[in-house]
């Protein structure tokens, strides 16, 4: 046996997918594995075998992703990466991420690998730094009051609600909202065909007694604005009180009114006192609605994993929030085409970033890029832990690309891949 992937031919995909299956103890349902069998790319996956059988399994999903300024760029999606149990530790994933990160960069299409990890401490070692993370919230609803600003709750009254028990059923409605939010927002990744169908997979052994996903859509003059999707659980107390959760799986809306109308439509369902909410937005409007922040129980978690693969090409893909003239010293000790000093000359519309020889500003890993790279962290606050230097203090170069890099929108991953 060699530590050698070898790219996964479509025949091979029931043995390769059993093969991750198990590597996550996982027991999915015949639907679901359909599902990531269609939305596997097989010339872009790959394993390891020994004897035949398949030890370890990483594939790439061909994404494109919002970036600060608006742009949508392509971005190769790190996925479905295991290791057999009786193989672990004599270095199959370092093998599999060195050969993707060159094939990615062979293929010349993608600067930038985005990840979900299983576990935080996995991907640090391989350049890939923390991009975007979630907000969860636990609301008691029975104490906390919407505090809705008044132009907003007007509007939302008048605006329509259609709602379904059955997610699927108004599933254009919101997929013409969320492709219109992806621009908005960096870290949102465009659904490509088949990729609608993630956010429905609804199997009976996650509900924990909930109900099927539903779903609502807002209606302005019969034009979709927001959706949410949900499911309720209801809970009886020992005195017969109705204290049921509704449990948030997706909620976007294009403008304030939209917001106002769906929360209040969650706020106000019939036999529950709780909303569960799980991967929200670190700047959702919803933490400025509520009388009672307290009460909403909130925490934050990593979401999305960034790897700069060619740093020229990914600086120059996005636009800075100030202009930005700045020389950058990169050490990347996985990927070494990227170790180097940059020159990065950007504004709102645009930037170019080449390779230089002049005195670097600020020096920073490559990790560190990634952290700063969707403007959720700033190169300040990574400069206040010492992973980011600035070679000359006092000169402002610190404060001035900080303000550049940063995103006045917060990033964010709405669904995992
Ligand atoms: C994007 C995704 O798909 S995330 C899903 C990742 N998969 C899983 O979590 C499934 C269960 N786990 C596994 O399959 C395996 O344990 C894997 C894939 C996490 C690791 O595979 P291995 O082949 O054992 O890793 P490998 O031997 O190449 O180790 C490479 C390095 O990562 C480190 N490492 C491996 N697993 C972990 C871990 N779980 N946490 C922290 N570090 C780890 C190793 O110590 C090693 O470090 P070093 O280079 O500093 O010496």
């Amino acid at each position: 046996m060699t530590n050698e992937p070898q790219v996964l031919q479509p025949s091979e995909w029931d043995a390769w997918y059993a093969s991750l299956q198990s590597a996550f103890a996982a027991d999915e349902t015949s639907e679901e594995q359909e599902l990531n069998r269609a939305l596997t790319e097989s010339e872009r996956s790959i394993g390891v075998w020994d004897e035949g059988r398949p030890v370890a399994t990483a594939g790439l999903l061909s994404f494109r992703m919002a970036v600060p300024g608006g742009a949508v760029v392509p971005a190769a999606g790190v996925t479905m990466v295991s290791v057999a149990p009786t193989h672990r530790r004599r270095g199959l994933l370092r093998s599999m991420m060195r050969r993707q990160l060159d094939d990615v960069r062979e293929a010349g299409e993608e600067s930038l690998a985005v990840l979900t990890a299983s576990e935080a401490g996995i991907y640090g070692r391989f350049g890939y730094g923390l991009a975007a993370r979630s907000l969860s919230a636990r609301i008691d609803t029975a104490r906390v009051a919407l505090e809705l600003p008044a132009g907003t709750a007007d509007e939302a009254a008048g605006l329509r609600l259609r709602q379904s028990d059955e997610a699927a059923s108004l599933l254009a409605e919101c997929e013409s909202v969320y492709a219109r939010a992806v621009p908005r927002r960096p870290g949102m990744l465009e659904r490509r065909p088949g990729w609608e169908r993630v956010p429905l997979v609804d199997p009976e052994r996650k509900r924990d007694g909930a109900s099927p996903l539903r779903c609502v859509v807002v209606l302005r003059d019969g034009e979709p604005v927001g959706y949410a999707r949900y499911a309720v659980r209801l809970h009886w107390t020992q005195t017969g009180a109705a204290e049921g959760e509704v449990r948030l799986r997706e909620l976007e809306a294009l403008d304030p009114a939209g917001h106002a109308a769906l929360w209040r439509f969650l706020w106000g369902i019939d036999l529950t006192a709780t909303v569960v909410a799980d991967d929200r937005p670190l700047d959702d409007p919803l933490l400025h609605l509520v009388d009672d922040p307290r009460r909403c129980a909130t925490a934050f978690r990593d979401a999305l994993y960034l790897r700069p693969v060619e740093v020229g090409a990914a600086l120059a893909a996005r636009g800075y929030a100030a202009p930005v003239e700045v020389v950058l010293e990169v050490e990347d000790a996985f990927c070494p085409w990227n170790t180097g000093r940059w020159r990065l000359s950007g504004d709102v519309k645009g930037a170019v970033c080449e390779p230089t020889r002049d005195a670097a500003d600020l020096s920073l890993s490559v990790r560190e890029l990634g952290r700063a790279y969707l403007g959720g962290t700033s190169l300040s606050a990574l400069a206040g832990a010492g992973l980011v230097r600035e070679q000359r203090p006092g000169s402002g170069a610190l404060a001035a690309a900080s303000a550049a890099f940063g995103s006045d929108v917060q990033p964010w991953l709405p669904h995992g891949f």
